[in-house]
């Protein structure tokens, strides 16, 4: 009955079975647990559902900020805020993980919130400014700056962080030392999207932002095993059951035609 980490609880189901010492890979695999992918590890299996598996990014990107979305609207239902009209701040980085955010915050107007999102360093490529078109032409509003702590709490009822995922490296360099420092000090919940913003993709970082949720898309990265908040969900269901095995995914069923399901 007490809270393990993932790490212990599939050493404990291992050693339960089997009453011997297995690496930590043998022992997801064996107590059929869900892997938790190290940075390269995430990487490859990126590369090889768009080179092997000819997937197109929009495609994926579609799928995941969906995810986020639904995520976001299971976790936080518009009838439960506080705060009306239902605001949510989306923060977008610089990367794919930014181009999730920009989806999510596009469906999140379809489900009936009122997304505002903070995009300060804009690629260049053509998938970007079409995503951002598209949320300008569903009268989602484009801050120009980042809004105070005190600012956030006032007016938003909860921040997507879509900065950075699992590329993510080294010290953060700015304009996202200032956004991720004021993120540290509101009280609104944060929803990460595949790893908080600012963390080692793998170690974590204890005294980074502590989201309340995250939803890790295509499998849970290690960061995750430092994840504190309420809701875990997982997301990003797109992949295809030869790559599932080939990295040992061990990935739990999605209940009926749902785009996400809860982890913990
Ligand atoms: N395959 C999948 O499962 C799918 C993955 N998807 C999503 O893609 C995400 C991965 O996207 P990604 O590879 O584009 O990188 P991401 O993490 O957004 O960041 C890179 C950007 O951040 C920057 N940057 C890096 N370090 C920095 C620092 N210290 N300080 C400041 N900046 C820093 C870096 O800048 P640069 O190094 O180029 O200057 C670059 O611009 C993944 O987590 C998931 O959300 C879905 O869309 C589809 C399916
Ligand atoms: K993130």
């Amino acid at each position: 009955g007490s809270v393990l980490t993932h790490t212990g609880a599939c050493a404990r189901i291992a050693s339960n079975i089997y009453g011997k010492d297995l690496t930590h890979r043998q022992a997801c695999t064996m107590a059929n647990t869900i892997k938790y992918l190290g940075q390269e590890e995430a990487q490859h299996i990126d590369e090889e559902l768009f080179d092997e598996y000819s997937f197109s990014v929009d495609q994926l990107m579609e799928l995941a900020g969906l995810s986020c979305a639904t995520a976001v609207s299971k976790g936080y239902p518009l009838l439960s805020l506080l705060k009306s009209p239902p605001r949510v701040l989306v923060i977008c980085g610089p990367g794919n993980n930014g181009g999730d955010g920009l989806v999510c915050a596009r469906h999140l107007k379809l489900f009936g919130y009122e997304p505002s999102v903070l995009y300060p360093k804009r690629p260049s490529k053509q998938l970007f400014q079409n995503l951002t078109t598209q949320c300008e032409k569903m009268d989602i509003s484009f801050l120009t700056e980042m809004p105070e702590a005190d600012v956030i709490d006032e007016v938003y009822n909860l921040v997507v962080d879509a900065i950075f995922g699992f590329s993510f490296k080294g010290a953060v360099r700015e304009p996202f030392g200032d956004i991720l420092s004021q993120l540290k000090k509101i009280t609104v919940p944060i929803a990460s999207v595949d790893i908080p913003s600012g963390w080692d993709v793998e170690n974590g970082c204890p005294d980074g932002i502590q989201p309340d949720m995250l939803i890790s898309l295509t499998a849970p990265k290690k960061a995750a095993n430092h994840f504190k908040g309420r809701y875990h969900f997982l997301g990003g269901r797109f992949v295809p059951p030869a790559l599932e095995q080939k990295y040992q995914l061990n990935l739990p069923q999605y209940p009926g035609t749902d785009c996400v399901q809860q982890l913990n």
